[in-house]
């Protein structure tokens, strides 16, 4: 998947056949690839090394392409995407981020936003039928694990990434929307979990010092903690071809939804294989990128072998869903609700003492991971959106979005 420039000669009889062909190819170079950039680089991305990154490998690769290039190294979180919400990107083919999967996301959310506001469209409705995004969102990996670049492109490489920009390739993504209380909390392309993802963001954010390190350490930390949680799962099947979540019917009895309760120690669902350095194949390796549809993972509550099993699998090759204690679902919408009875005992817990003293770390919900970021709640509705305008179906049902990725 590695991707190389390469210089090709050609050797013309006279000068004016020369001029043609250079005539030519520029006329096929102008119509496909982008022109001008706008590049957003977060300093302080994964090991620190984003700006070098860009100005040694990067900007060579698009100088030599004739691409114009603005760039902005942001110097707060959060930079990037009041930018695009708020400036003009009327002149800009596409934007790019030089950092991790946090800083895709602020692209992401920036674009999402701008379009629906200059289209009047209210985003945080559940029921709006959302503008699909213009302009493209590229990738330089420079973050700490890069998924959202690996799983789409296959390797996260640099100079591979600025080449798919130059030459102008696109992947469409889907694009995931959660609700929490009717409310729009996050758009995510690759991981939502709950449970043990959701508790090693969790506790990873109190070790930012150690870097990328920090999820190792925090992953191992939650691995023997062995935690599961209770809750009701319940979700619409994507081979379920009479309805969508998005039909605008509505149906008293749940009948299309299906229900699973139980204990459990990983709720994930995953709109990609979200595959990383770490694991070549990620969370399931057969999820499909643009079809309106995420897979969901839920691994009920099990003994610490069993699931260290089911992690291994994620790195061996193995099939890490053909174990008793997990099951994998084709979804296009699912809800989570926490069991009532804990909801109440965080309640008595965070008023006790014994919770202060150990940070409420002994919660009985866990929070949820969206692409990298923690929503601080435990129950949540969520969709998948289709992205992809080629097949028909899903855009008549597709209520969003949005731009595609460059590989
Ligand atoms: N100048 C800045 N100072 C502090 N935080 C920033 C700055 N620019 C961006 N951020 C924030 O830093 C967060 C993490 O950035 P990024 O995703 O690039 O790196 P990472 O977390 O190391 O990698 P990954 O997300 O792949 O694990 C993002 O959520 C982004 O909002």
């Amino acid at each position: 998947r590695r991707w190389i420039p390469e210089a090709v000669t050609f050797t013309a009889p006279n000068a004016q056949v020369a001029h043609s062909w250079v005539q030519k190819l520029q006329e096929r170079i102008r119509s496909t690839r982008p022109r001008k950039l706008l590049v957003f680089i977060n300093p302080y991305g994964g090991k620190g090394k984003a700006s070098r990154i860009y100005t040694k490998k990067v900007f060579p690769l698009f100088e030599l392409a004739g691409i114009e290039t603005e760039v902005i190294e942001t110097t707060h979180a959060n930079h990037a995407r009041d930018f695009i919400v708020e400036q003009d990107l009327q002149k800009y083919d596409g934007v790019v981020c030089v950092g991790g999967d946090g800083m895709f996301s602020e692209l992401l959310h920036g674009l999402v936003t701008r379009t629906q506001r200059d289209s009047g469209v209210c985003e945080e409705d559940e029921s709006s039928l959302l503008t699909p995004c213009k302009l493209r969102i590229g990738i330089i990996p420079a973050g700490s694990t890069d998924c959202v670049c690996f799983a789409t492109v296959g390797i996260n490489d640099p100079v591979t990434s600025a080449l798919h920009i130059i030459i102008g390739d696109t992947q469409p993504l889907d694009v995931c929307a959660s609700y929490h209380a009717s409310k729009l909390q996050r758009f995510s392309v690759s991981l939502i979990g709950y449970g043990f993802f959701g508790d090693v963001l969790k506790f990873s954010e109190n070790l930012r010092w150690m870097g990328p390190a920090r999820y190792d350490v925090s992953g191992l930390k939650m691995f023997f903690r062995n935690k599961a949680y209770r809750g009701t799962v319940e979700f619409q099947e994507a081979d379920d071809l009479n309805s969508s979540p998005r039909d605008n019917t509505r149906c008293p009895m749940n009948c299309n939804w299906k229900k699973i309760s139980g204990s459990f120690r990983a709720i994930n669902i995953t709109g990609m294989s979200s595959a990383c350095p770490k694991s070549l194949d990620g969370l399931s390796p057969s999820a499909h990128l643009a079809d309106g549809t995420a897979d969901l993972i839920l691994v009920h509550k099990c003994g610490l072998f069993q699931f260290l099993k089911h992690l291994n699998r994620h790195t061996n090759g193995e099939d890490q869903f053909a174990l008793p204690h997990v099951e994998v679902h084709r979804v296009r919408a699912m809800r989570f609700m926490p069991d009532e009875e804990d909801e109440k005992e965080i309640v008595r817990r965070r008023k006790g003492t014994f919770s202060s003293m150990c940070g409420g770390d002994d919660l009985h919900t866990s929070t949820w991971n969206c692409d990298g970021e923690i929503l601080d709640c435990a129950q949540l509705r969520f969709f998948a959106h289709s992205i992809n305008e080629r097949k028909l179906t899903l855009v008549l049902h597709s209520s969003c979005i949005f731009s595609s990725v460059k590989k």
